[in-house]
């Protein structure tokens, strides 16, 4: 059963017992540009308290360099290494697991932010953000000359999502392509409520192509093998804390350290009533733990 936090002496506890604190982004510190109220002094005051913070986001429309603007804009303490998003661990893991041969490219569905990630892991790529896929043309499959260097379709969160993209990544995808997602959210949460999320997104090709994607974000094992490459941190002193159950909740389980869920975003009291992914905490927002300044 998850601890219930609601007091003063129940937050300074927690804070108290850890020493890593990762952080989940959208429905934690904001909804899409809206900033939870308190958040901002209660990272403050973890800096101050010498904690490390680190920044875990399946959001994969940003890149890390996009993230540390948005932080950097909302006055928030963050280094590009303490940022990790699930369109840099796509890359990752497309560089460092499938090793494609240099001659091989992606096809993505997905934001600038995600070809941005993929470029720095020097992986070849198209589709995205260029025009003649951002149109709402209709599709001719007939006149459609594929790329026979793609061997990846990637899909991630895509705010420009349209139909010529979906059938031009099915081709792809029928011709043999690796089918990867960056995650497999079905929600977005944003402010003033739920938007369709990149899982949602990724669906109409699963259901297209009768296959799942293999889907590298929370609560897969890729972000927290790109966490441990770049942090040393003592999982029994490490709190995950998110907004969702079957990502940020798992995800810290699979990785060995506490979690910490916040009703801020995409869980409802129903949900957490009735979940089998039992969080060790619950708080209300993490702004609440501001009295302890
Ligand atoms: O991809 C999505 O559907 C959304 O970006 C989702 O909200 C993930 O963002 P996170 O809560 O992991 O920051
Ligand atoms: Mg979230």
């Amino acid at each position: 059963m998850a601890a219930r936090l609601k007091s003063q002496e129940e937050y300074a506890t927690l804070i108290d017992k850890y020493d890593t604190f990762l952080f989940d982004c959208d429905g934690v510190l904001w909804n899409g540009d809206a900033v939870v109220d308190g958040v901002i002094d209660v990272l403050r005051m973890l800096r101050e308290k010498n904690k490390s913070v680190i920044f875990v986001t399946n959001n994969a429309s940003k890149s890390r360099v996009d993230y540390k603007g948005k932080f950097d804009k909302m006055g928030v303490q963050a280094t590009e290494e303490e940022i990790f998003g699930s369109a840099y661990a796509s890359a990752v893991y497309i560089s460092t697991v499938l090793r494609l041969p240099p001659t091989s490219k992606v096809y993505v569905i997905g934001m600038p932010g995600l070809e941005h990630e993929l470029d720095t892991e020097g992986i070849a790529h198209i589709g995205g953000s260029d025009p003649a896929d951002n149109t709402l043309e209709p599709f001719k499959l007939s006149t459609f000359v594929k790329d026979e260097k793609v061997s990846v379709v990637l899909c991630g969160l895509d705010l420009h999502i349209n139909y010529t993209k979906y059938c031009k990544a099915f081709q792809y995808l029928r011709a043999g392509a690796t089918f990867l997602a960056t995650n497999v959210d079905s929600t977005y949460p944003v402010d003033g409520g739920l938007l369709p999320g990149s899982g949602a997104l990724t669906y109409v090709l699963a259901k297209a192509m009768g296959v799942e994607p293999l889907s590298i974000g929370k609560p897969g094992k890729t972000m927290m093998d790109c966490i441990k490459a770049k942090h040393s941190f003592d999982p029994a002193r490490t709190l995950m804390v998110g907004d969702r159950l079957d990502t940020d909740i798992l995800f810290g389980k699979n990785g060995g350290v506490s979690t910490l869920l916040v009703m801020t975003g995409v869980t409802t009291e129903a949900v957490l009533e009735s979940t089998t992914i039992v969080p060790d905490y619950v708080i209300d927002s993490l702004g609440d733990l501001r009295v302890l300044i």
